[in-house]
């Protein structure tokens, strides 16, 4: 029996393949390359090229690798592209992905372990967030991911379709193998990291008025590794017939843009400029997790909450891997 996982050859979906190989979990990977490498798929694992809403292509995998559980990290996953995007948005993570059930359900495949956000949540009411909080998005990426979330939870309802849907927080920070590698870069702490070895001029800091005590957004950043053992742990929880339900993954610790680029100085020793810019769309000020469930349901233990550590593995991987990934 093995393991469906999308997007396995993107950032967090790696990482997790490379921790379920070395938990000796057969994998299969499937991924269309809009944003995942192909050398972060190790080459043993087997891979498809192909797009999850490939009814045909999903149901092939599945019968011929005995496919049992999906991990499904494929998706577009940035919050101003979705804005200025949105049909791209909802056709590629919500169309496609309906398809993608449908066709795990066609071959009575009832498990899957669903990437989800904290993007769900919209701007928060209460902070740290639990997993009751309210859902409003507040940009069209969140809200396909809360509509993923919902189909599923009507498709367990009505066809006993078991899932965890996880709401990661932001993810950051290198394994031994995988890295963080992305085109365009939109995220944080890459985009510090290439300013600091002088690939980018300069950081842009999106907003300094937003409602926080030195005007940046804070976030709550959380090790890839961690992610990774999560969604070991989710797995397992739904192999033991664990209900459905959703987790957040994060620290509970919030570090704000000017603080995460302080750190990166310290553990670059690198000179870091800012330039200021206008708040980019869709961004909410403050999320942080309240994660307290993924611990106690699922036994979760995070292992490197430090942010400095965090910034330290992704800066020790982009010196080991200064082109990113060969193909
Ligand atoms: N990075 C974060 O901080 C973060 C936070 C919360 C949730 N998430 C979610 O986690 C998942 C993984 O995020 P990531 O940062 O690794 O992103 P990523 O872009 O590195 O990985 C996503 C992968 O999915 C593939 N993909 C996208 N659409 C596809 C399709 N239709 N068919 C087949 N493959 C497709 C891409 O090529 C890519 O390899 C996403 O679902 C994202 O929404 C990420
Ligand atoms: O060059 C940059 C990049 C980001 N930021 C700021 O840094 C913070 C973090 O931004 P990221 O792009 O690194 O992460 P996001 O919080 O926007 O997004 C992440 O968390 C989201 C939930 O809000 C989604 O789940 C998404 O998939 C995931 O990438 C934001 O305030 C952003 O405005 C900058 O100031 N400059």
């Amino acid at each position: 029996m093995s393991i469906l996982v999308t997007g396995g050859a993107g950032y967090i979906g790696s990482a997790t393949v490379e921790l379920l190989c070395e938990r000796g979990e057969r994998v299969i990977v499937l991924d269309d390359l809009a944003r995942g490498h192909r050398g972060a798929v190790p080459a043993e694992v087997p891979f498809y090229h192909g797009e999850i809403g490939d009814e045909d292509l999903v149901r092939r995998i599945v019968r011929e690798h005995g496919v049992e559980s999906c991990i499904h990290f494929a998706a577009l996953a940035y919050v101003g592209e979705s804005v200025e995007d949105p049909a791209r948005y909802f056709r590629n993570n919500v169309a496609q992905g309906l398809r993608l059930l449908d066709a795990l359900l066609a071959e009575g495949v009832k498990r899957m372990v669903f990437s989800s956000t904290c993007a769900t949540y919209g701007e928060p009411v209460q902070v740290p967030i639990p997993e009751d909080h309210p859902q409003q998005p507040t940009n069209p990426y969140g809200w396909s991911k809360l509509m993923m979330e919902q189909i599923m939870r009507a498709y367990d309802r009505a066809y006993g379709f078991r899932f965890v849907a996880l709401r990661y927080f932001n993810a950051a920070g290198a394994t031994r193998r995988c890295g963080e590698v992305h085109e365009p870069e939109t995220h944080l702490i890459p985009n510090v990291l290439a300013a600091a070895e002088g690939q980018l001029p300069y950081v842009a800091v999106y907003g300094n008025d937003y409602p926080t005590p030195d005007g940046t957004c804070i976030r709550d950043y959380i090790h890839v590794a961690d992610l990774g053992e999560a969604h070991i742990l989710a797995l397992d929880y739904l192999r033991r017939g664990g209900a459905s339900d959703a987790f957040n993954l994060g620290n509970g610790q919030g570090y704000s843009v000017l603080e995460v680029i302080e750190t990166a100085r310290r553990v670059t020793g690198k000179r870091i400029e800012v330039r200021f810019e206008g708040r980019r769309p869709g961004d909410p000020s403050r999320l942080v997790a309240d994660a307290t469930r993924a611990r106690t349901v699922l036994g979760w233990r995070p292992r490197y909450g430090d942010l400095e550590t965090i910034i330290r593995t992704a800066y020790e991987w982009k010196l080991a891997h200064p082109r990113g990934y060969d193909s």
